[in-house]
C-alpha cells in the first residue's frame, strides 16, 4: 500500500491538515504515527483506513481494512455480541462465524460476560474491548488503531499487543496511533511524526521503561485485592494465595501504605528493588 503526494483539508476551503504525504505500508510491517494534539494523525488514519477520499494525492494498493476509531459508536441498539456479529457479516463472513469468532475475542479480552450487554450499558474499557474484537475478528491485512489501548485494562492491553504481532507475522500490516511513546516501541518497524501538514520520520527514542519494583505479600484467605492500587500497579494471586504486586518504584511506598493499612491488612514477606543496570559502574550502584 502506498500514499503519493497525500493531502487532507476539510471542505474546499479549510486549511490543509496534511499536504505532500508520501508513506509506504509494506506488508508485514508495524508503523507508529505520533504527533502533538490536533495535528493530523486521526486524520492520516482514517485516510488510511478508507474513510474520506484524500482532497489530493493518491492512495494506492489498498488492502482489505479494519479500524479502531478513537471513540467508539456506542449509542448503537446492539448487544456486544449482535452488533460483533453483525460487523463480521459486514466484512464477509457466515453468520455462525462471525457469531464464533465475536466470542473469542471477547473472551480473549475478557469481556465474555458482557457477551448479552446493550452496548450503551458497557462500561468505557468494555465498550473499548468491544471496538478491537470488531476489527480483530475481521483478520484484516491493514489494521488501523487509533489510541486503541486507552480504557483498556493491563490484561486486554497485552492482550492487543499480542494480537498486534501475531497480525504482523501473517504479513498484515498495522499502523497505530497511541500516547505512551513505549506501546509496542520494540516491535515498530517505522515511526512517522505529523508535523505542520507534512509526515516527518519519527527519530525519537521512546523512553527506558520505569524500573519497577516487585513486592510479595500475603492475606487473610478470601481476601480480595485492595480496590484503591496505585496507578499502573500489576497484580496476580498465586494458587498458595500469595500476592505478587509488581509498580513503578516511584509509586512503591505508595503501594506499601496500601497494603498495611488494608482492612484486613496484607503482611508485605518481600520487597524486589529494580535490578541495577548491568552498565552502570560498581560505585553507582550503592
Ligand atoms: N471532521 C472534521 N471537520 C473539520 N475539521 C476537522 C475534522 N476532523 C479533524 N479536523 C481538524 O483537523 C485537524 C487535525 O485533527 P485530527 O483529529 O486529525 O488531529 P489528531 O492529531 O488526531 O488530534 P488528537 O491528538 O487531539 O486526537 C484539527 O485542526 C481538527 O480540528
Amino acid at each position: 500500500m502506498r500514499l503519493t503526494g497525500v493531502g487532507r483539508r476539510y471542505g474546499p476551503v479549510g486549511p490543509w491538515v496534511l499536504r505532500g504525504v508520501d508513506l509506504e505500508v509494506p506488508a508485514g510491517a508495524l508503523l507508529r504515527i505520533s504527533g502533538a494534539n490536533g495535528s493530523g494523525k486521526s486524520t492520516l488514519l482514517r485516510l488510511l483506513a478508507g474513510i474520506g477520499a484524500p482532497s489530493e494525492g493518491r492512495i494506492t494498493g489498498r488492502p482489505r481494512t479494519a479500524y479502531v476509531p478513537e471513540r467508539f459508536p456506542s449509542a448503537l441498539p446492539f448487544t456486544a455480541i449482535g452488533y460483533l456479529t453483525h460487523l463480521g457479516r459486514v466484512h464477509g463472513l457466515p453468520g455462525p462465524v462471525a457469531a464464533d469468532r465475536a466470542t473469542a475475542w471477547l473472551a480473549r479480552f475478557g469481556a465474555e460476560e458482557h457477551a448479552g450487554t446493550q452496548l450503551r450499558e458497557l462500561s468505557k474499557g468494555t465498550s473499548q474491548k468491544v471496538a478491537v474484537s470488531q476489527a480483530l475478528l475481521a483478520e484484516p491485512e491493514l489494521l488501523v488503531l487509533d489510541e486503541a489501548w486507552t480504557g483498556l485494562d493491563a490484561e486486554a492491553r497485552a492482550e492487543l499487543d499480542l494480537a498486534v504481532g501475531e497480525l504482523t507475522s501473517t504479513g498484515a500490516r498495522v499502523v497505530y496511533v497511541d500516547h505512551d511513546p513505549r506501546r509496542l516501541a520494540g516491535t515498530v518497524d517505522a515511526a512517522h511524526r505529523v508535523e505542520g501538514t507534512a509526515l516527518v520520520p519519527d527519530t525519537t527514542r521512546p523512553p527506558e521503561p520505569a524500573p519497577q519494583v516487585t513486592v510479595l505479600a500475603r492475606a487473610r484467605a478470601g481476601t480480595p485485592l485492595p480496590a484503591a492500587l496505585p496507578e499502573g500497579t500489576h497484580a496476580e494471586v498465586d494458587a498458595a494465595g500469595t500476592a505478587r504486586f509488581t509498580v513503578a518504584a516511584a509509586h512503591s511506598d505508595t503501594l506499601l501504605r496500601t497494603l498495611l493499612h488494608a482492612d484486613p491488612p496484607w503482611h508485605v514477606r518481600a520487597v524486589r528493588e529494580p535490578v541495577a543496570d548491568a552498565n552502570t559502574p560498581e560505585d553507582m550502584r550503592r
